[in-house]
């Protein structure tokens, strides 16, 4: 089996107003969708970001890999690094720490990688969590995500308004999280925060604690705190949080915090690489690492991360940005293949209300995912929805993510200041 041609769409779907420490989801998330096909007729599928600067890198190596083998994945690895090589620096959106040749290859290589893994199982006739070693377990469990936000983006026409109402206190995000526990049956709960003052923030972790006694909370306000506020949070909600993600920023500011609080600190900002794990473990920074197969260079490079972590006792979880059905079926195989994932994995899912793949294989029952058991990802592509979403892209008026643009359109004087408290 050899790769032939690539066809790599980006496309818009419709987002939330969710808020973060950055500003607002556009109302559109981008994504790119990779159709991978062969010489034998089957072809894998992959999703990564959707920002030009990835879209770019993306469209940049496709055309070096005809001729690979699916099953040769170092031999991708070489192709992507010696295609983009070290000028292959991308910005992020700021959420998921800094940008550096290292990432961006690893995030080019993941979605070509997903692709291949997905050819083997079809190839195969086998689920791609055999290859990945076997089921650890059925299902994975994912947490209900909850954010603030307001009822509607700012007006655009054509756009209809989301039916999550609005969330800018406890009250609202009790109510959200009661329609995720509900809805979805998620037995664990993260609040996205940053948002709001840290008190009211610990304050609505309070509320969530009474109305759900027996749901793992966790908090994240992507490094939107000092070392003393989070230290004063974090003192606040002792008892009360399964972890606190990224208080604080860089891996001295939450060693500092670390020493202070007795929750478990979580992280996808300040270990977001391999080069970063040596310096955290050293300093105990971090208790959690949040992987995520899209920047951490794939699943390969995601079950090295997990040896990482289990010889150096570092509890694993996983992180989610906003993202379709390939996405959520490739994040699913691998947690259903890697022991060390024990905490539920976060998802944006909930959110998504258009996809590119074909309804049935992915269903949340009691805040779980099945591991899809068709050949590979287990997941078919709907093509209709594909063209659609790419009309949308075309249509939508941006091509990079920005939470601080649609924010000035509510604040003229917006700007994402980290930290804010
Ligand atoms: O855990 C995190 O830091 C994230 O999920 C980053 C995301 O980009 C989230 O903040 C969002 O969707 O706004
Ligand atoms: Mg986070």
């Amino acid at each position: 089996m050899k790769l032939t041609d690539i066809v790599i769409t980006p496309i818009a779907m419709k987002d939330p107003p969710l808020r973060n420490i950055q500003g607002i989801h556009q109302p559109y998330a981008l994504r790119s969708i990779l159709q991978v096909h062969t010489d034998v007729g089957l072809t894998g599928l992959g999703e990564t970001y959707g920002d030009l600067a990835i879209l770019t890198a993306l469209r940049k190596v496709a055309p070096r890999l005809r001729g690979l083998d699916p099953y040769d994945l170092n031999g991708l690895e070489r192709i992507i690094d010696e295609t983009l090589g070290r000028a292959a620096g991308l910005a992020t959106h700021g959420l998921v720490g800094e940008a550096s040749d290292e990432k961006t290859l690893a995030t080019v290589l993941s979605a070509f990688e997903v692709a291949c893994w997905d050819l083997q199982g079809k190839a195969l006739g086998r689920p791609m969590v055999e290859l990945l070693g076997g089921k650890v377990r059925d299902a994975v469990a994912y947490s209900g995500y909850l954010f603030f936000k307001p009822a509607a983006h700012t007006p655009l026409p054509d756009y209809p308004t989301d039916d999550w109402g609005e969330a800018m206190d406890a009250e609202g995000i009790v109510a959200q999280a009661r329609r995720m526990v509900d809805g979805y049956g998620f037995k664990s709960l993260k609040l996205k925060g940053g948002v709001l003052p840290p008190d009211d923030e610990a304050d609505a972790i309070l509320a969530l604690r009474q109305a759900f006694p027996d749901h793992p909370l966790r908090l994240d306000p992507n490094a939107g705190w000092t070392v003393d506020t989070s230290i004063a949070v974090g003192r606040k909600l002792d008892g009360v949080l399964e972890y606190l993600e990224d208080p604080t920023g860089g891996i001295d500011g939450m060693a500092a915090v670390a020493r202070e609080v007795s929750m478990p600190l979580a992280t996808n900002m300040c270990v977001t690489a391999f080069s970063h794990l040596k310096p955290a473990v050293l300093a105990d920074a971090v208790q959690v690492v949040l992987s995520d197969h899209h920047f951490w260079g794939g699943l390969r490079r995601s079950r090295d991360l997990a040896a990482i972590c289990r010889t150096f006792g570092i509890g694993l979880s996983m992180h989610s940005n906003s993202h379709l059905g390939i996405s959520l079926a490739a994040m699913t195989h691998l947690a259903g293949a890697t022991p060390e994932l024990t905490y539920d994995c976060d998802t944006h899912y909930p959110y998504l209300v258009e996809d590119v793949v074909q309804p049935g294989a992915l269903e949340f029952v009691d805040g779980a995912v099945a591991v899809p058991d068709g050949p590979g990802l287990g997941v078919e592509l709907d093509l209709d929805s594909l063209a659609r979403l790419a009309e949308q892209y075309e249509k939508c008026g941006f091509d990079t993510r920005d939470d601080i643009t649609p924010m000035r359109a509510v604040q003229p004087d917006w700007d994402a200041v980290i930290p804010r408290w």
